[in-house]
């Protein structure tokens, strides 16, 4: 069973020495060979197949994202937040790998009932990419009460990133995650949205400070099938790891998805982050933070996001106003940007706007 981790445990050593260095020091051209190396060390037991990440920056002369958080693909769970259920898992009782057509399954049968009616099986082909427009349903994995082995198709996740990823500085948009040399096909997992999992006061009053830094890595766990009921937010701000320099695209060729593994609360499901469609080598990887995807089919339900609200209640702080991502459909401008239309549209079709 996995390891409960607290948020009063985050390691800060690492950057705190860094930021205490003169500012020539923290300019040097060495700092991306030391945050890659800490990468690999924090991340070598959970994600041992990962090739290793690279630090770029061709735009100006900051030689690597903020000293501000511990690289981790672990969640740290703050004061308020329950520990994983564990007393209500259940696993299936198959033995070697488990058959998506079977009709005894309880992990099939734990899927499926989040799936369309005409849906079948496990979300992963026999390639472990997610199946073919995929729409954004809930994934439920095999955990570590199942029966079945390591190579089960529906063990993904648990085995941690496969592919190259680069964080590289841009533009317009600070930081921002890429693709490496290697294109990635659609459906390949990518990684856990890894962090602090706050209570919703506490992201609250965590989201008035971001909002002023411009900068917020809030992430509100308020999927469809979970409800705004006990909602809990995932901060990858003091904790986290590639994902968090996943920016906003109208155009996104990634997704979060909420994935069960060993955990039987519906309220704490990880953020798991796939390409949605196959992304160039050297691409920019960005997901819809305003939950906005054509697979969904017209289904107008809110995907969580960047917390939009503050503890006394004011959203769309600027940090939300100006999108820069360049794509086709988005105007960039403040008047007619995407959040708006998105908040316009939700309106009119009676739904209220988180
Ligand atoms: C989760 S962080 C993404 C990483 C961030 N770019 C960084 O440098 O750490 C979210 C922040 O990135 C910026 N951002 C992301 N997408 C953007 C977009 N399309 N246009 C403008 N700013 C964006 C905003 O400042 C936002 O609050």
């Amino acid at each position: 069973m996995p390891v409960v981790r607290y948020t009063e445990d985050l390691p800060s050593e690492l950057h705190n020495q860094i930021n205490s260095y003169s500012e020539h020091f923290r300019g040097s051209r060495t700092l991306p060979s030391v945050l890659q190396a800490s990468i690999t060390f924090n991340t070598m037991e959970d994600e041992p197949h990962a090739p290793p990440i690279e630090i770029l920056n061709k735009v100006d002369s900051e030689p690597t994202p903020p000293w501000e958080f511990y690289y981790t693909n672990h969640i740290y769970h703050a004061p308020g937040v329950p520990l994983p259920d564990v007393v209500n898992l259940r696993g299936c009782d198959c033995v070697g790998k488990c058959d998506p057509n079977s009709k005894t399954c309880a992990c099939v049968k734990k899927q499926k009932a989040y799936f369309h009616p005409n849906d079948n099986g496990f979300v992963y082909d026999k390639t472990g990419k997610l199946k073919r427009g995929f729409p954004g349903y809930p994934i439920v994995e095999c955990n570590d009460l199942c029966g079945c082995d390591e190579e089960c198709m529906n063990r993904v996740v648990q085995h941690g990133r496969k592919v190259q990823i680069s964080i590289q500085k841009t533009e317009e948009k600070g930081w921002g995650v890429f693709a490496g040399p290697k294109p990635i096909p659609a459906g390949t997992f990518l990684g856990i949205y890894s962090g602090e999992i706050l209570t919703e006061e506490e992201s609250a009053k965590r989201g008035e400070v971001y909002n002023e830094y411009g900068r917020t890595y809030l992430f509100d766990i308020d999927y469809y099938h979970i409800g705004d009921d006990g909602m809990y937010t995932m901060d990858a701000y003091h904790a986290g790891n590639f994902t968090r320099f996943l920016n906003h695209s109208c155009e996104p060729n990634c997704r979060i998805f909420a994935c069960y593994i060993n955990e039987a609360n519906i309220l704490k499901p990880l953020l798991a982050v796939y390409a949605i469609r196959d992304v160039g080598a050297y691409e920019e990887i960005c997901f819809n933070y305003n939950g906005s995807y054509p697979e969904d089919d017209g289904d107008d339900d809110e995907e969580p996001g960047p917390s939009q609200e503050t503890s006394n209640g004011k959203a769309k702080a600027p940090v939300y106003q100006n999108c820069r991502c360049g794509a086709k459909n988005c105007t960039g401008e403040r008047s007619r940007s995407c959040f708006e239309t998105l908040l316009q549209l939700t309106l009119v079709i009676g739904k209220v706007f988180r």
